[in-house]
């Protein structure tokens, strides 16, 4: 693509009118023919590396307006907001994306909704892709990415390929960094959904309402003009997401107890997951969903909303829910014990998730409730004694172990946790907190393994060493006669 086509409207020197062969936000990646968007960041500043860039062949050069370019040889392109204009930019390079396009945000519950949404669409007979903490998932094939938000390059990279491929619908799990780096701000959203706000994230984003800021961007920003809002009625923060969509006349539907739209009149455990009442669009449905946990029916009423804002027949979604399966690694039942002690792994890695989940499980444990969790480093540290706090409210036995330490002092971290909860046992090694948990369950007695959920390795200083807790649970189980489920 000539860079006078791909920055139409902007003018574009004849001499500098060159092809475009790529874009990246990252010099080390520069190759000849290559548009260079230096950002300024939280720990280097990409406007020091334009002259690398151009060495290495840069044809144009996107920054940010307070940049004064020395170098003519190379056309650069100072705007106010560099970062959107480069998912502009990407999506016009690579130029494809499923017509049928949505996202999900909110602190707990996006790869829960995005693997929902595919499965319903799946189960319509739709060619249906996810983009998220999971990866690339497709009905073909898994692949990983290193972010739950791909930037915008490797984004649309990824859309153009789905489509390619023959995918026509496709999901999008936006965080909220995805969302304040305006990352996805070069899809075309049809439907865009929220599931709720708590605390999470507050090293990157400092206060709550600079979260809440990020979080509104997918509805105020970010979705299409025509697109629908899937908005829980049920969080407290509804007001300002309703608001946002009203300010943009946008179309809106509403799901959870509050719902006017997608409503949840009841709901009923039993043994193959909860059997729920729902009224859809006006009509009555019943039906048997295969997943544990209130908050699911609540992602899977986020995901009725998202396909059916997104153009989809609510009679033909709602069919579809009983056919979808379990999450990986989201209160996933994987072994039982020959004691009848149940062990689920999930990924809960925040005081809300935490608390979601060990409040779920209540209702089938007729023993006692164990958890074993840790938290990240790297990451919000006031989350810590908040998960430690909930912990000891609401479980009976609690060990506190390693998640991923990362660049932080792993005693130090399980210390945080611990103040909230001194009567944790503290087992550094997540493998000896495994089994040690698993060694401890009587008759009918329920473990949550909690905070690494799906993930297949433990990130220790800047290595990865394999650990997948499933897999762990498992192997343990097995030698003590135990059954796996999953
Ligand atoms: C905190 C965060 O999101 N940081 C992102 C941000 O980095 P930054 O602007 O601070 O980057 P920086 O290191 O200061 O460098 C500034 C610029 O100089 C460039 N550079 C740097 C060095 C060099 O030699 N040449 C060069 O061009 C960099 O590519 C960058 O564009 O912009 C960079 C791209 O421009 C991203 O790669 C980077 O993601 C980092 C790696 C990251 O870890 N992100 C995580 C936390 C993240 O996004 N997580 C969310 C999930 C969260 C959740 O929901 O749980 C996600 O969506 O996965
Ligand atoms: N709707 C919900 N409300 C509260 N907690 C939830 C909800 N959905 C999921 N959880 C909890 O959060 C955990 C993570 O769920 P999920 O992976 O779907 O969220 P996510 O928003 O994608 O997380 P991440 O920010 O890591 O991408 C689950 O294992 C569960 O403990
Ligand atoms: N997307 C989240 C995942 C956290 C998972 C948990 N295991 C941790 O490492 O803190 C993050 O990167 O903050
Ligand atoms: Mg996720």
């Amino acid at each position: 693509m000539r860079l006078s086509e791909l920055m139409k409207g902007r003018e574009v020197p004849v001499v500098h009118d060159k092809h475009v062969k790529g874009l990246t936000a990252d010099s080390r990646e520069v190759l000849p023919g290559f548009l260079f968007a230096a950002f300024s960041g939280a720990s280097a500043d990409g406007r020091n590396y334009i002259e690398e860039a151009t060495h290495k062949g840069a044809v144009a050069i996107l920054t940010d307006n307070s940049y004064v370019p020395e170098d003519s040889s190379v056309p650069c392109f100072c705007e106010e907001n560099p970062r959107q204009m480069l998912s502009t930019l990407a999506a016009r390079f690579y130029g494809a994306q499923p017509e049928t396009l949505c996202a999900v945000t909110g602190t707990n519950g996006k790869t829960s909704v995005a693997f929902f949404v595919r499965a319903i669409w799946h189960a319509i007979g739709l060619e249906a892709a996810s983009v998220g903490t999971l990866g690339v998932v497709t009905s073909e094939a898994t692949t990983k990415l290193s972010y739950t938000t791909p930037e915008p390059v490797l984004l649309h990279k990824t859309l153009t390929y789905l489509v390619g491929h023959g995918v026509t619908h496709a999901v999008l799990e936006a965080s909220s960094h995805g969302l304040d780096q305006y990352r996805l701000d070069g899809t075309t959203l049809k439907s865009a959904g929220f599931t709720n706000l708590t605390r999470d994230h507050l090293d990157y984003h400092i206060s709550s309402e600079e979260y809440l800021q990020a979080k509104l961007g997918l509805i105020s920003r970010v979705l299409s003009p025509d697109g629908t809002a899937v908005l829980n009625a049920d969080s407290e923060v509804f007001p300002a997401f309703a608001r946002a969509a009203k300010e943009r006349s946008l179309r809106m539907l509403s799901y959870g107890r509050s719902g006017e739209d997608i409503r949840l009149i009841d709901i009923t455990p039993i043994q193959s997951g909860q059997h729920v009442k729902i009224e859809i669009m006006g009509d009555l449905h019943e039906i048997d969903l295969p997943v544990t946990g209130e908050f699911q029916a609540m992602n899977t009423l986020c995901a009725l909303g998202l396909v059916i804002g997104a153009g989809g027949d609510p009679a033909a979604a709602a069919r579809a829910l009983p056919k979808i399966t379990n999450v990986p690694g989201r209160l996933e039942l994987v072994s039982i014990l020959p004691n009848n002690a149940a062990v689920y792994v999930d990924y809960a890695h925040s005081p809300d998730a935490l608390e979601t989940v060990l409040e779920a499980v209540r209702v089938h444990a007729k023993g006692k409730i164990h958890v074993v969790f840790g938290c990240g480093g790297d990451r919000d540290k006031g989350k810590r004694p908040e998960m430690g706090r909930i912990a000891d409210l609401f479980a009976d036995h609690v060990i506190v172990t390693d998640d991923n330490p990362r660049n932080e002092d792993p005693s130090q971290i399980r210390a945080e946790i611990i103040v909230a909860c001194p009567q944790a046992r503290n087992i550094p090694d997540r493998f000896d907190a495994i089994e040690h948990a698993i060694d401890g369950l009587n008759t009918d007695d329920l473990l949550v393994i909690a905070g690494k959920g799906h993930e297949e390795g433990q990130v220790i200083g800047k290595e990865t060493i394999p650990f997948d807790d499933k897999k762990v649970a498992q192997e343990i189980v097995q030698k003590r006669g135990g059954k796996n489920v999953s």
